[in-house]
């Protein structure tokens, strides 16, 4: 299994002060930050596009890990990699052309990842998983941070990771340290969560517990 990366939520930060909530989230042991790009049309709420990358990127070097929340993915690739995104992870449910998209975005320089929603079935992406560098398996209906970890996703995570053993695949939505145990079991090593850390007041913490989480699955696999 690859090495546990964590990555805090933007969604949940002040956006007001993003740079120095990004400077925060990394200072306490991020390793990634996650971006929510929402577009009202895929999911019922908007929240951030290319404009809001571009902003942040001139304040950090972090790895930009952009979940894109969007109907027409294909659209957005250039503005996010100017922008300086570094992932661009689209939903499979928001596109017919998944292969080309995937090329599009390695073309572009970025890195590739693929989302499935809590519904859709994880075989759906099989084909997929040899050609991008990241599969997300969401454990909410996305579109809100602040919902229940939906642990019935977790057979998902474990049939990618008996498949894949070598992929980071990450999970998103309601991961805390009531929640983690769960997911690193089945097989995640990329965590990103919201609420858990920046509604708390050791972020640093809770970081650590994610990484301790699972690293320990790992030192026994
Ligand atoms: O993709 C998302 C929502 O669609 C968020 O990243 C996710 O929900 C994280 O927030 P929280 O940890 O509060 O659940």
């Amino acid at each position: 299994m690859p090495i546990a990366k964590i990555a805090p939520s933007m969604l949940s930060s002040d956006f007001a002060s993003l740079a120095a909530e990004a400077h925060r989230m990394v200072k306490n042991g991020a390793d990634w930050l996650h971006m929510d790009v929402m577009d009202g049309h895929f999911v019922p709420n908007i929240t951030i596009g290319a404009p809001v990358i571009q902003s942040l990127r001139k304040h950090t070097n972090v790895f930009l890990d952009c979940h894109m929340m969007v109907s027409n993915p294909e659209k957005w690739v250039d503005d996010f990699t100017k922008a300086g995104a570094s992932l661009y992870c689209f939903h499979i449910e928001a596109t017919n052309e998944p292969e080309a998209l995937i090329e599009q975005v390695k073309k572009a320089g970025m890195k590739v990842g693929v989302a499935v929603k809590p519904k859709t079935p994880i075989e759906t992406i099989f084909p997929l998983v040899d050609k991008v560098d990241m599969c997300l398996v969401m454990t909410v209906e996305p579109g809100f941070g602040g919902q229940k970890f939906m642990v019935d996703c977790m057979p998902k995570v474990q049939a990618l990771r008996e498949k894949f053993p070598d992929l980071d695949i990450e999970v998103d939505g309601g991961l805390s340290p009531d929640t983690i145990d769960s997911a690193a079991q089945a097989g995640a090593n990329v965590i990103v969560a919201g609420t858990s850390v920046f509604k708390s007041e050791n972020p640093k913490d809770i970081i650590s517990v994610f990484r301790e989480k699972v690293e320990s699955v790992q030192s026994k696999s």
